[in-house]
């Protein structure tokens, strides 16, 4: 048999291949980065390029960065963050007074007094304290432990690692970790990776994507026929469905360990809704539950009014953690070496914002009321445009920075879709990609009961923008209806 070369010389075949490669790793999709986003991407190129398009720009509305769709960063967390970077800067005195104590005190915090080496893998001590504090004051004076605190490289980063440590064990005794559908793709990704057995729980969109204990309890008997449920994940406020989860907890007892990643935790429009921490859920319900639920939950610098997303900064806490595996849990954190430190140093600034006698506070309050406020007028908005929308439903954007539509697709449009090689919602997005420019995600890559189909799309554009962009999906809606009627 003749041997292939390439440019003259023998070519050996690859070693790693399609067929040997971690099969985990092919089973793992994340849609918020998925094809129609690289499709987006390639637009872009096409554009700059001088193609002519209906549109002279593509908006961005996959995912949840706020900063990428133009707000403003907070100008004291920018501030430390650039004294820590350049301390020179501490003697400038455009800087006021509060942010170079806060620089200082992160910087001596800090090995070799810089924001350039390593932290201790848990990440640094005064930042783990000042989180314990955040989560006390929180949850009206419940104690939280520095030492169940562990920084993170984001919430993805504390996640992925909890999920590491849960699963074990083969064929019906394999772990299985219940999460909601519709779900963030980061749980299901991860679960693949892991090759962990995904329990899904429906959340009920005519209540509101409301979580209802009965589905729980259907979904975790129908699991133990195949796997060994042992986690209960809950995403509150929630994410792709923007609603905030006020659950019923009390069936909780019933999983060895409780996820609740809270990394939307400010960011709750409704009235009268407020965000409860299932933490000071467990709490209220006495310590058969407090001392006995093991719970780690999940807080990060990407959103609420900060949107730092790229500093990459987060925490976990834990609570009930046998002590032997919360050393192997140290042991695990400690592989990585460290969470980026100027992270860190921006999660510090956020669970200790500046108070009311420091002379940034006024600016900073400020700062944050408006973001939140536009978000929560965002929502309002968002909701109203789209239920004028024959074909277009849209519970509340209660919390979180999202709404997930459910849209009404014709018989022709879902046989048009098959026609083409996509998913119905899939066939929906694309087109609406190349005719208007704006890229959503399909709902399928969150999950979605049979025979319903969905997209997300963030809030986050600026409030003007985000009206061209709900009446153009409007219109483009009306025009899809009618080419497939
Ligand atoms: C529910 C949920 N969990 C986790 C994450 C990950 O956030 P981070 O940027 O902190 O890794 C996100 C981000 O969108 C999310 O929505």
């Amino acid at each position: 048999m003749s041997q292939q070369t390439v440019n003259g010389v023998p070519s050996r075949g690859k070693v790693l291949t399609l067929d040997n490669m971690n099969p985990n790793v092919k089973r793992v999709e994340y849609a918020v980065r998925g094809p129609i986003v690289q499709r987006a991407v390639q637009i872009e190129k096409e554009l700059k390029e001088g193609v002519k398009k209906p549109f002279s720009e593509v908006i961005k509305a996959n995912i949840g960065d706020a900063h990428a769709m133009g707000q403003k960063p907070i100008t004291f967390l920018r501030q430390v963050l650039a004294l820590c970077s350049y301390p020179e800067l501490l003697e400038d005195n455009k800087f006021p007074e509060d942010a170079k104590k806060r620089a200082k005190r992160i910087l001596q915090a800090c090995g070799g007094h810089s924001i350039g080496a390593y932290s201790a893998s848990q990440g640094i001590e005064c930042v783990r304290q000042d989180v314990a504090r955040y989560i006390e004051k929180r949850d009206g004076g419940i104690s939280s432990n520095p030492d169940n605190i562990y920084l993170s490289t984001g919430a993805s980063d504390a996640i992925v690692t909890m999920l590491k440590l849960l699963v074990c064990g083969e064929g019906r005794d394999r772990t299985g970790v219940m999460i909601s559908i519709p779900q963030y793709p980061l749980y299901s990704a991860a679960l693949a990776d892991l090759g962990a057995v995904q329990v899904s729980y429906y959340l009920d969109e005519d209540k509101c994507w409301s979580l209802d204990v009965a589905e729980l309890r259907r979904s975790l008997n129908a699991a133990r026929q195949h796997c060994n449920p042992r986690v209960l994940c809950i995403i509150n406020p929630g994410n792709p469905t923007g609603t905030s989860v006020v659950a019923s907890v009390c069936e909780m007892k019933q999983f060895c360990h409780f996820l609740s990643p809270c990394v939307y935790q400010d960011n709750v429009y409704a009235e009268g809704c407020k965000f409860h921490s299932f933490k000071k859920v467990l709490f209220e319900m006495g310590p058969e539950y407090s001392s006995t639920v093991e719970m780690a939950s999940f807080h990060s610098t990407s959103k609420c009014y900060m949107g730092e997303c790229g500093f990459r900064g987060g925490y976990m806490e834990i609570i009930n953690m046998d002590p032997e595996v919360k050393a192997q849990l140290t042991k695990l954190v400690s592989v990585r070496l460290c969470p980026p430190v100027p992270g860190q140093a921006l999660l510090d600034l956020v669970v200790n914002p500046p108070q009311p006698d420091e002379p940034s506070y006024t600016t900073f309050m400020k700062e944050r009321t408006v973001v939140l406020a536009d978000l929560a007028e965002k929502a309002r908005l968002t909701e109203q445009i789209f239920n004028k929308v024959p074909g277009i439903t849209c519970n509340p954007v209660q919390g979180a920075m999202y709404t997930f539509p459910r849209i009404t697709l014709s018989q022709k449009a879902i046989d048009k879709a098959k026609e083409e090689g996509q998913v119905p919602d899939m066939f929906y997005c694309m087109k609406l990609l190349e005719e208007e420019g704006i890229c959503l995600v399909p709902g399928s890559g969150f999950g979605q009961r049979e025979g319903t189909f969905h997209f997300r799309m963030t809030i986050l554009p600026p409030t003007e923008k985000l009206k061209v962009v709900l009446h153009k999906i409007s219109e483009f809606h009306l025009r899809f209806t009618q080419e497939f009627s």
